[in-house]
């Protein structure tokens, strides 16, 4: 399973949280990644952690100022990059050309949706995995795998009738490693969540947890 920890502008420590990812990584046969605010990638990445980008724009050098590049994302030690999250909403013409972005600075893609429909559209834009996230269970610390399990079935089936080589991820209240297993049950490759890390205490035992049953 593909564990990915967006932090969002949580008031974590960015270098504490990852220096647990990139622990809590060797310790375990599951992947696990962490997502920082742009400004952060850099310091986070030198840790050694798996290092996503939260954003990036359909855009090239040039003049677009407050814009976020691929390349420069990239450069920073990003190797992936969340698109259209239910933060962070594109168009769709957008949501494409963040996809061709990333690809162009050799990035991972995770396109986010809200529901089955969304997930084929994001599938038939040829990112490497698309991920459910329902916006009402956010943030809720109720997990979309237990709360609304027939969201993951569908949003698995969507994608897969689209692109069977789309990996899906789930995300939306996951915090413990149950919700994890549940995730997997549902068909998905891997789950995305924020504050159940970004928020606990101590984050470190928050990932041990949630790899725990894998
Ligand atoms: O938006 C999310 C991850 O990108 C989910 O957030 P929570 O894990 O806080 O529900």
């Amino acid at each position: 399973m593909f564990v990915l920890v967006n932090l969002k502008t949580y008031p974590c420590d960015p270098v504490e949280v990852a220096e647990a990812v990139r622990d809590v990584n060797d310790a375990t046969d599951a992947r696990l990644a962490v997502a920082p605010q742009a400004a952060h990638i850099e310091r986070v990445a030198e840790t050694g952690a798996e290092t996503w980008a939260q954003h990036v724009d359909a855009i090239e050098h040039g003049s677009n100022t407050g814009h976020a590049l691929a390349e420069s994302v990239a450069d920073a030690g990003a190797v992936g990059t969340l698109i259209n999250h239910s933060e962070r909403r594109l168009k769709l013409a957008d949501i494409d050309g963040a996809v061709r972005a990333a690809e162009r600075a050799d990035l991972e893609t995770v396109v986010c949706a809200n529901n089955p429909a969304q997930i084929g559209a994001a599938a038939a834009l040829g990112p490497d995995a698309v991920a459910v996230e329902p916006p009402a269970l956010i943030g809720t610390g109720t997990p979309v795998s237990q709360a609304d399990p027939d969201v993951v079935e569908n949003a698995v089936e969507a994608a897969a009738n689209v692109d069977p080589t789309v990996s899906v991820l789930c995300g939306a209240g996951i915090s413990t490693g149950d919700d994890v297993v549940a995730a997997g049950d549902l068909g998905a490759e891997g789950v995305l969540l924020a504050s159940g890390v970004a928020k606990a205490d101590d984050p470190q035992s928050a990932l041990e947890n949630l790899v725990e049953p894998l």
